[in-house]
């Protein structure tokens, strides 16, 4: 089989409708997590070209933030097929982003997510299933879901997938902080403010609510379902989430949370046309500093432009 000169996969953005946190293990240092997400129409694109050495580019939102050198996640990424495959060889990796960075919407998990399946598809590698989801969950809990797409309910460090039924279309509008959010600080402070209220902490079970709005494709009781364990340890880090949040309660969108880690704020409309009326009232309120719409559920990381053949 000829190979692709180059491949492009777009991967998506992700939100956590639900996230509980349970237990943190010392051992490991995570946290054993129930959460349902679900992959949204926000993209990022990442390009794999065959090339003397490895190299890596980085352009779009927040480009600036994101690391060119071997500790990227997608050039960690195409190593780890090139492990699995013998016909590998050095790749020149670009990625345009759209995704903000550290906003807790799995955009450098996107970013591994692309690379893996675009390594796999540039060398002719067909990885199975079982050794491309080994693969993902070793280079992050939320790579194996930027994999996978659509909406999905992940235990274990959120790793372990199960699509989820569900029906329907999702409209969400999304507020952006230009002030990232660490991943693992937010967990440690969730750590903190447990500690202090002397808090026992159980293990973590998705609500039965909301896979049945999921099932029923019930917009109005996904949005009342929405949940994030670590929310409250985002807000203490930036308070102002919580003006934001407001202001899309406000407007009577469906249901608001923060996103994974944050810091970026999810709202649930009801339609397109509430989509727009809270998208216009967070930029007029001056709280978030971008805002975007998007729907979900969208798609996994998938080639979306071969190259043409040699
Ligand atoms: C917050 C979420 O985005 C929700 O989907 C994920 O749990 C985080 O996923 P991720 O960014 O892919 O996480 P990783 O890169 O694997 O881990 C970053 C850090 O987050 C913390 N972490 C992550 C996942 C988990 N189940 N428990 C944790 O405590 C750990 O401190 C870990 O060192
Ligand atoms: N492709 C990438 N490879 C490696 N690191 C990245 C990549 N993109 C971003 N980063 C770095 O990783 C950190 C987290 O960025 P990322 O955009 O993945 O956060 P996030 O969306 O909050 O993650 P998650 O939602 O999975 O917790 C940032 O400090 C950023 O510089």
């Amino acid at each position: 089989m000829p190979r692709p000169d180059a491949v492009t996969v777009r991967a998506a953005a992700k939100v956590n409708l639900e996230l509980i946190v349970g237990p943190r293990d010392d051992a490991t240092g995570y946290h054993e997590l129930a959460t349902v997400f679900q992959a949204v129409n926000l993209h990022d694109d990442v390009t794999l070209r065959p090339a003397p050495d490895y190299s890596l580019t980085v352009s779009g939102r927040g480009a600036d933030q994101v690391p060119t050198d071997a500790t990227n996640l997608a050039w960690r990424a195409a190593l780890a097929v090139a492990q699995e495959h013998e016909g590998a060889g050095p790749v020149a990796i670009e990625i345009v982003k759209d995704i903000p960075v550290a906003g807790g919407m799995a955009g450098g998990s996107a970013d591994a997510a692309a690379a893996l399946v675009a390594a796999d598809a540039l060398w002719g590698a067909h990885l199975d299933r079982a050794t491309t989801q080994a693969i993902a969950a070793r280079l992050g809990a939320d790579v194996p879901f930027s994999v996978l797409g659509g909406t999905a309910v992940g235990t274990g460090r959120g790793d372990e997938l199960v699509p989820a039924l569900a029906r329907g279309s999702y409209h969400w509008v999304f507020a952006f902080s230009d002030e990232g959010l660490s991943t693992p600080r937010v967990f440690a402070e969730l750590d903190r403010l447990r500690a202090e209220r002397g808090e026992q902490v159980a293990r973590p079970e998705i609500s039965q609510d909301l896979m049945a709005a999921l099932l029923a494709g019930d917009e109005v009781a996904v949005g009342r379902a929405l949940r994030n364990d670590l929310q409250e340890a985002a807000i203490s880090l930036q308070p102002r989430l919580a003006e934001t949040l407001e202001v899309g309660a406000e407007c009577g969108a469906l249901g608001g949370v923060v996103s994974g880690s944050g810091p970026t704020v999810a709202f649930l409309a009801r339609d397109n046309e509430q989509a727009l009326d809270i998208a216009v009232a967070l930029t007029a309120s001056g709280v978030a500093q971008d805002v975007r719409r998007a729907t979900g559920p969208a798609a996994g990381a998938r080639v979306i432009h071969p190259g043409k053949e040699q």
